[in-house]
Parts: C-alpha cells; structure tokens; sequence
C-alpha cells in the first residue's frame, strides 16, 4: 500500500542528520463512491467531476446499474429519472445534484432535499478550481478549519454587499489579511418583479450568490443567517427558516455555518448531526448594552454554545472600558478550563474596540471598499495590525529576502503585502554572497526570518540546527522561522516550495485523484526533484518513476529510475508527470507528453470497457526563456498544465503565512505581480 507523508509538524529536537520521515497508511476506501444527478443534455458536468477526482464515469438510467456497478466508478444519472426510482434507492454512494444556473433547466428545490448536496454551477464561465474545491471539503479531504486552529490569529472579512456582483471587482484586494469570507445572507436583497425587495431572499437566489462568490474566491465561507434581534435582518418567527436556509448552506458545501444559540436545541441539534464536513460556529450576540461578562450564566451561555459549536463566538455591545478587562478576564478563565472548541468573544461598540485587537479566533473584520461595516466598532485588517504593534503586539521584525536577482519581483510583493496590512515589519533584499552571509543575516538583531530563493542545502547550515520535517526530508530550506521556545529564540529551517507544488496539483484534482497512480519526473538531480517527490508523497502518489537521476536519500522509497526504453515499456501509466529540468532542457519532457497524450475532449479518454477514464497533469517547474513552449504542447495533447508561476505563487502565499502569519489569497498574488498570470 502508498504510504503517505506527514508533513506537517516541526521538530527542533531532532538535528538534520537522515531520519525516518514520519509516514501514515492512506484508508483503503479513499475511492469515493458518488452518484450525480444532472439535468437532461447536461451529462458533461459528469466527466468533469469524475476527472476531478481522477476516476471512470458512466451515465445510466437505472439505479439498479448504479447499485451493481464498480464502487469506483462515477456514475450520472438524469434527475428526472432518479425521481421516479427514487423509492428504491438504497443511500450506498453519496448523492449530489448538480444544477447548471445559466441553463434551460429550472431548479427544483424537492430533488435538492432528497439529495446529500448540491452543485451549482455555470457554463457561459466555468470554474474547475471550484468542483475541486467542493468535493475537497465534503469528502473531507481537506480540513481548512484544521488549517485555522493551528494559526495564531485568524480574521474573517464579514461581506455586508446587497448583491455579491458588486463584490467582485475587489473581491481579492478585500480579502488580503482575512482567513475566511462570510456572507450575510439575511443582507442580500433579491429584487422583485414589482422594484421592491423580498423580505428573505429565496433559497435560488442565495445558492446563486453563494456560487458566485465561491467561484471567485479559495476562502472558506462562512454562510450566516443573522436574526433580526442580533443586528440582521432574518426574522425570527419561524425557527425552520434558518433550519431550511441553514441544511442547504450544508448541502451546497459552506465550511462553516453560523447557528445562532437562541434557535431550539433540536434545530442546532439536526444541524450539528448533518454538518458533515461543515464547521458550525455557535453565535450569541447580545445588544442590551447590559450583559456581564463575570456573571454565572455567561460560562452557561458558552457551555450551551460547545455542546453543537466547533467555535463559540459571543459578541456584546458595551459602554465602559472595564468590561473590556472584564471579557479578557472571562477569556483566559474560559479557555484555561475548556481549551475546546474555541472561543471568539468581543465588545461590539468604539469602546470595544480594543477586544477586537485581543481576539484571536475569527476576528470579524472590515475593508473600507465595503459598502458598510456590519457591525459598530468594526475594524479593518490594516487598522487591527496598526493597533497591535502600538500596543507592543505586533513588535517590528526584519523580515528577509536573500536570492538572485530572479527574485526581487518576489521582494516586491513582500512590500506590497506588508503596505496593504499595515504591518509594522521592515523588508530588506539580500543579494546572496558567498557563504557565511546567511549566517550572518540571522544573526543581526531584529531578524524575523527569511525567504531563500534558490534554496539552500540543509545539510551545508550547521547554523540551522532546527528543521522542519519537510526541510529534513527533502534536505532544503528556502524560509528560515524565528520561534520562541522555552523563552529562547530558535531559528527553524522550513520548506515551503513543496507546498506550492501541492497546491498546483491539487488546484483542478482532489487530493484522492493522485493516490496510488504513478508519476514520472524528470530533473537533473535528485536535489532538483525533492520538493516535487515530497509534494507527490503527501498525496500519497503511487510509484514515482524519475529520469536523470535516481534517488538515494530517505525519500527514495517507491522511486524507480528509468533508465530505458524497455524501462519505459512498463511503466504504469503517469497520472502526473513533472519537470524539474532547467528551461533550456524543457525540451525533453515534449515527446513523453506526445506518447502519453490524453485522447478526447477535456482530456478524458475512452478506457474501453465503455468506462471513460480522466485525464492527466503536468507541471513545468521551469522558468526563463526556452526553444519550446512544453505547456502550449501540454495542453494541446489534453493535459492539464501549470507552469512555474503557479507554483511560485502558491509558494509566496506559504512564506508570507509562515513568516508572518497573514494570508494572502493566490489571485492577490497573481494580480499584485501585474505581470499577466506570473510573478516570477
Ligand atoms: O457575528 C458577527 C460579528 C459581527 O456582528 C461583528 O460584531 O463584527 C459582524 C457580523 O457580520 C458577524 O456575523
């Protein structure tokens, strides 16, 4: 069986000598078993999904052929006909219904309900990356609320637009420094026939908006219905309101769902028992201007919250600075006795706004491009960064970029990142001079850590005894961290480039889509491939097999070289092939691309049997000028292709979170560089 890599705990104990990496069985059932319906004619929606997830697909019209058929194997089936054999269906493989929104076909809401979730999507733009991610979450295959808990301070830009088209535009200028997007459900206002507005905006008009704003962002949404009595506009006369708007918000594959306290117990009840892979975040706000913190029954209010709650949130209005002191008191004494879940308190109001600074689970936060704050005291990004370093928080840090000249477009972004947060942080580019100036950098006062592009070799910086398990592993540091331990400062090496990679590969292809399939990688040495082998490993790749060279350090488990053409012969085939060769070898990899050629539309291909099986990635970690262009011939031959700027994207989203722990979403990145799709 594959084994996969458990990449991401850092260890300063152990020193870099060539450990064990720690390694975790992949389940055996990571084949997920799903049944889509589909509307008539719309049956290509089935491919895409089954490419997706790297497996064959069939359309049928019985649900006997489904029930019989290969677990493995993607099966389609017409809405309408799944309705009237709907009785005998027996729940064996996950039910989705897709809807295509700008389609002939009108929604219906009772095939919708009968299913486990729904896809809404549209054709006139189609958004791959967000089939991706939807079936990412629901299959649990990604954790972003994990993610989160492990950051130290996490913020949500709260949404306050009528109509998420007005969004759009600034959507990734928004959302720079926010860790997840809500979506204030109760605010869209759907127009009506007559010019007015309806009261609660209809269940198709929010999937719609919902959809829109997921295709344009890779934040986790947070769908909330506030009631009208917490400062929203749901009216609260009937609690199946929020059960109905908040099931769906489940069904349509929100990573979190805000369930206010007061709804009856049985409602968060229903919801916490169908949450699936959704998060709930339990939320109680209260506007009287006279809650205590240090009362009694304010920890009752937060143990009721725990019961469905991954996160407790309580947000009260106050008038006095000693209520600050007193949530911060009512803070550490809560989270001391329950560590779990965690608790996102503050004073709404300008008086509370201090708390807003101290929080640090899901701060609410505001943008001055936002058409209203949504709620008093609201602060921005920017403005939470600025009172933290007054506050000696945030304290300044030098923060490094030692490279080649390549990468001071790299340098640039840092500066930018760092401008639009307000953070206190001085950027300073270090041409790499000849040994000892690594060492020296770090040894400079108010060193906050570094980027190293190109990276260097761990085994060559006695200086940096710490290593991360992914640095040792793949023996290259490219971020250097400075943490405290024990009151001591320690520099740890890291390596983010493997990130990078992963999160190319896993962009357009769910993380299941690669497991035990084989990948070819081609690089003039292992040091050049290792980010790619450890990327590939944590998504538990099947064999590897390498041209140029072969692999001897402690990932070279499962790596075969290829050494010829009866080699090649019998191989399995790759699922994803890599280059790793300098731009001016890019050459060699076009005539594996041609043999291995994915026939077929969309690069899906006739697996005989009547079963179509999907298509196939390739990533070109090249960069700089080159005789052929191996993407453009990618493509052509049906694979879906990324280049090195995908990758050096993803990869300074990484560094900025691991150096200081902002996110920056992949587009601002993309957009921030203004050079087309590249930054680098
Ligand atoms: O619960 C909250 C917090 C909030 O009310 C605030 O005080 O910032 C803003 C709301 O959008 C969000 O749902």
């Amino acid at each position: 069986m594959a084994t996969m890599i458990q990449a991401e705990s850092v260890s300063t104990t152990q020193l870099k000598e060539i450990g064990t990496i720690a390694v975790q069985e992949i389940p055996s059932s990571d084949k997920p078993a799903l049944l889509l319906l589909h509307g008539e004619a719309e049956d290509d929606i089935v491919g895409i999904f089954a490419d997706v997830l790297g497996q064959p697909w069939e359309t049928t019209t019985s649900l006997e052929d489904v029930k019989s058929g290969p677990r493995g194997t993607i099966y389609g089936m017409r809405s309408s006909l799944a309705v009237s054999q709907a009785g005998s269906w027996d729940r064996s493989r996950i039910l989705i219904n897709t809807h295509c929104v700008d389609g002939p076909h009108p929604r219906d809401d009772s095939i919708t309900e009968s299913c486990d979730y729904e896809y809404l999507y549209t054709v006139s733009t189609f958004f791959r990356r967000d089939v991706a991610r939807f079936l990412s979450l629901i299959l649990g295959q990604i954790s972003p609320h994990r993610d989160l808990t492990k950051k130290a301070r996490t913020t949500l830009i709260s949404t306050t637009f009528p109509d998420v088209h007005a969004a759009l535009p600034n959507l990734d200028i928004l959302s720079v420094g926010a860790d997840a997007i809500e979506i204030r459900v109760d605010l869209l206002e759907e127009p009506l026939p007559d010019g007015g507005v309806s009261r609660v905006p209809s269940l198709k008009y929010v999937g719609e908006q919902l959809m829109l704003l997921r295709q344009r962002t890779e934040l986790p949404i947070i769908y909330t219905t506030r009631c009208t009595k917490e400062n929203g506009r749901f009216p609260m006369d009937d609690p199946n309101l929020f059960f109905k708007y908040l099931t769906r918000a489940i069904q349509w594959g929100c990573e979190y769902v805000d369930v206010e306290l007061w709804l009856p117990d049985d409602i968060r009840r229903k919801l916490a028992e169908r949450k699936g892979c959704s998060k709930i975040i339990s939320a109680f706000h209260d506007f009287s201007g006279n809650f205590k913190w240090l009362a009694p029954e304010t920890q009752t209010l937060f143990e009721r919250g725990a019961v469905y709650g991954d996160i407790v949130k309580m947000y009260v209005l106050v008038n006095s600075m000693q209520e600050n002191m007193e949530l911060e008191y009512f803070r550490t004494t809560i989270q001391t006795k329950y560590p779990h879940p965690p608790f996102s308190g503050l004073n709404m109001g300008p008086t509370g706004q201090l708390t807003r600074t101290l929080n640090k689970i899901f701060t609410p936060i505001t943008h001055p491009l936002l058409p209203m704050i949504a709620a008093p005291g609201q602060l921005s990004a920017a403005q939470i960064n600025s009172a933290l370093h007054s506050m000696g928080q945030m304290p300044k840090l030098d923060i490094y970029g030692i490279g080649s000249f390549r990468s001071t477009s790299q340098a640039m972004f840092f500066e930018k990142c760092f401008n639009e947060l307000s953070l206190p942080h001085q950027f300073t580019f270090a041409e790499r001079a000849p040994k000892a100036s690594i060492e020296y950098i770090l040894r400079r006062p108010k060193f906050g850590g570094a980027y190293i592009s190109p990276p260097l070799v761990a085994a060559s910086a006695p200086y940096l005894p710490a290593l991360s398990n992914a640095a040792r592993a793949i023996g290259q540091v490219d971020t250097v961290l400075v943490r405290q331990e024990n009151g001591q400062q320690v520099f740890i090496g890291d390596n983010a480039t493997w990130k990078g990679i992963r999160a190319t590969l896993s962009r357009d292809f769910v993380p299941s889509a690669y497991s035990r399939r084989a990948a070819l990688l081609l690089a003039n040495s292992e040091a050049d491939a290792s980010a790619s082998i450890f990327a590939l490993k944590s998504l538990g790749i099947g064999p590897v097999y390498t041209i140029g060279f072969k692999a001897k350090g402690s990932l070279s488990a499962e790596v075969e070289p290829v050494r010829s053409v009866e080699d090649m012969k019998r191989l399995e085939q790759p699922f994803v092939i890599i280059s790793a060769l300098p731009a001016e070898k890019s050459l060699l990899v076009v005539p594996l691309l041609k043999h291995y050629r994915v026939n077929g539309k969309n690069g899906v291909s006739n697996g005989g049997h009547g079963m179509k099986v999907s298509g196939k990635v390739f990533v070109d970690l090249a960069s700089g000028p080159r005789k052929v262009d191996p993407l453009g011939i990618a493509t052509s031959a049906g694979w879906t292709a990324y280049g090195s700027a995908d990758v050096s994207a993803w990869t300074t989203v990484e560094m900025i979170r691991l150096l200081v722990g902002q996110n920056t979403p992949y587009d601002f990145v993309q957009l921030a560089s203004g050079v087309g799709r590249g930054l680098f």
